[in-house]
């Protein structure tokens, strides 16, 4: 599937009580043809009164706490499957709900943001977030700082920047920012431009997969930073490369994620070793 051109595979763990591996999880990436950015793999509920357990695993194998163009490709299938239109599911990172619009956008609510620096978390503290001792470039004309960050469950740097954010070597700045000692769990690293108190371009660098079309997660945290650095409203348009996503930060403090999702193609997977078969589809 698919989230603004974000590429997800749904894989259904139901009934059963393995794990995709993250061996899998990079076997499934090194082929042509599934190259991924993340796998929502759908588990039996752990706690009564959710639908279902979601596990998230990056393309380099890791685990991720959020995913929340994933989170819209789950409701799709369920949805599809099921034609109940909300859910509520759990994550590592706690409860999350989701819900399909009868014009086909999927809604998710992400969640709260956490915005203490030990809950990003950074190695070292700051008393404000909002803005962090951060740079890169050269010492006296950096190319990127001070960025805001935030966790929307994972974390998030979003670095301000005046110009195109296609100006900017992401490919370059993104791994080595990625991995900064400041992050002890890396981040996920965006650059935004606000070019409206209600519009943002953004690009992302994403924590274990790299360069993608959208960021769900990066997107509710561009405008959380946006809206509490008082450079944008608390309901914003997020364009990333894939298209746009509307995000609100609403007064309960809890931010949600609107836009769409898109089935591609389906077929079995072996969740220990990741090889797979795709479906025959019918002429
Ligand atoms: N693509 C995802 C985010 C994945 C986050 C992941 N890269 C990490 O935190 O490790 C989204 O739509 O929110």
């Amino acid at each position: 599937m698919n989230g603004l051109g974000n590429q997800i595979i749904v894989v259904d763990m139901r009934g059963r009580a393995d794990r995709v591996t993250p061996a899998a999880a990079i076997a499934i990436n090194g082929t042509e043809g599934t190259r991924f950015d993340q796998i929502m793999a759908i588990h039996d509920p752990r706690t009564p009164g959710t639908a279902n357990y979601i596990e998230i695993i990056n393309s380099d194998g890791s685990r991720a706490q959020a995913c929340g163009n994933g989170m819209r490709c789950v409701v799709q299938v369920l949805t599809a499957e099921q034609g109940a239109q909300r859910f509520t599911f759990e994550t590592v990172a706690g409860l999350l709900f989701g819900e399909a619009q009868a014009d086909g956008m999927i809604t998710v609510d992400m969640g709260t943001p956490k915005l203490a620096w030990y809950d990003i978390p950074l190695a070292e503290e700051f008393a404000d977030t909002r803005k962090i001792e951060l740079q890169i470039g050269p010492i006296d004309a950096p190319v990127l700082h001070s960025p805001s960050v935030a966790s929307m469950g994972n974390p998030h740097a979003t670095f301000w920047v005046a110009d195109d954010v296609w100006s900017y070597a992401l490919e370059r700045f993104g791994p080595m920012l990625e991995n900064h000692p400041i992050f002890p769990e890396r981040a996920n690293i965006s650059l935004a431009q606000v070019v409206a108190p209600d519009k943002i371009i953004l690009r992302t660098w994403e924590r274990g997969a790299g360069l993608t079309e959208a960021c769900g997660t990066a997107a509710c945290a561009a405008v959380v930073n946006g809206a509490r650095t008082r450079r944008t409203a608390r309901a914003a348009t997020v364009t990333v490369p894939g298209g746009d996503l509307h995000v609100a930060w609403r007064d309960d403090d809890h931010v949600v994620l609107t836009g769409p999702a898109e089935r591609e193609w389906t077929g079995t997977l072996d969740p220990a070793t990741g090889a797979w078969v795709r479906d025959e589809v019918a002429a």
